[in-house]
């Protein structure tokens, strides 16, 4: 049988396609050199990322749950790049988490603020010519960050906090967080101390992308 839809049912067609869907694939123990955690794998279908959970405790209804929202830094967090804070981030937080005993890093794929590690190895070759991240950035035709934080919300959300206090120095994922339905009750700086590597993409963060340093 042969039908044309109107504009109303496209309209809604197309919504239904839209709309967010994270779903819970997996949870397992993972016992690490920081204290012992479990890892909760997800799906979605709007960057199609494998963007996991790391907790501790038992977090569901709880509130005030210490979380860190971790943007995935190959060169940082894997290969202990001296050029950003990412790796030291996330060893903080996760001994930070162990230490408390109750908490959550979500470990988001969106390398280089969402541009990808090809990208931001092309961002890098141009920042050793002199350009700084949010140059480099730009000049390769990109806003200095692409990340949405929908996808985090929503694990947030399946994980069952009531309200976090977020690890961050960053008033974007705040932001980004509310505007997707999370209670955040209290933001906990991330102290790092420079070095001579990162000491410039330091204080670009702090004066062109708005970071509180
Ligand atoms: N495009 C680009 N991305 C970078 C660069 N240096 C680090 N990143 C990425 O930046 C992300 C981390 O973001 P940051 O802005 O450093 O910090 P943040 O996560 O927003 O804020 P905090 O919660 O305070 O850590 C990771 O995905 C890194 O891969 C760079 O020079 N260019
Ligand atoms: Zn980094």
């Amino acid at each position: 049988m042969h039908f044309r839809l109107g504009m109303k049912e496209a309209v809604e067609l197309k919504s239904a396609e839209d709309e967010l869907v994270v779903r819970h694939v997996a949870t397992a123990n993972l016992p690490t050199k920081y204290g012992h955690f479990k890892i909760w794998a997800f799906e979605n279908n709007r960057d199609g990322k494998e963007h996991v959970a790391i907790v501790a405790g038992d977090v569901q209804g709880k509130d005030d749950v210490l979380t860190r929202i971790h943007s995935e830094c190959v060169t940082g967090d894997v290969f202990g790049s001296l050029k950003c804070d990412c790796g030291e981030q996330l060893e903080r937080a996760l001994a930070h988490i162990n230490e408390v005993g109750e908490g959550i890093i979500l470990y988001m794929r969106q390398e280089g603020r969402g541009i990808g590690l090809t990208n931001k190895v092309r961002a890098y070759s141009l920042q050793d010519q002199g350009m700084d991240t949010v140059e480099a950035n730009n000049h390769l035709g990109f806003d200095d960050d692409l990340r949405d934080y929908s996808v985090a919300a929503e694990m947030l959300h399946i994980l069952g906090v009531e309200s976090i206090e977020l690890l961050t120095n960053n008033p974007k994922k705040i932001s980004g967080l509310r505007e997707n339905g999370i209670k955040i009750s209290e933001r906990k700086p991330i102290r790092i101390l420079a070095n001579p590597f990162n000491s410039h993409y330091l204080n670009v963060k702090k004066n062109k992308s708005g970071h509180i340093l």
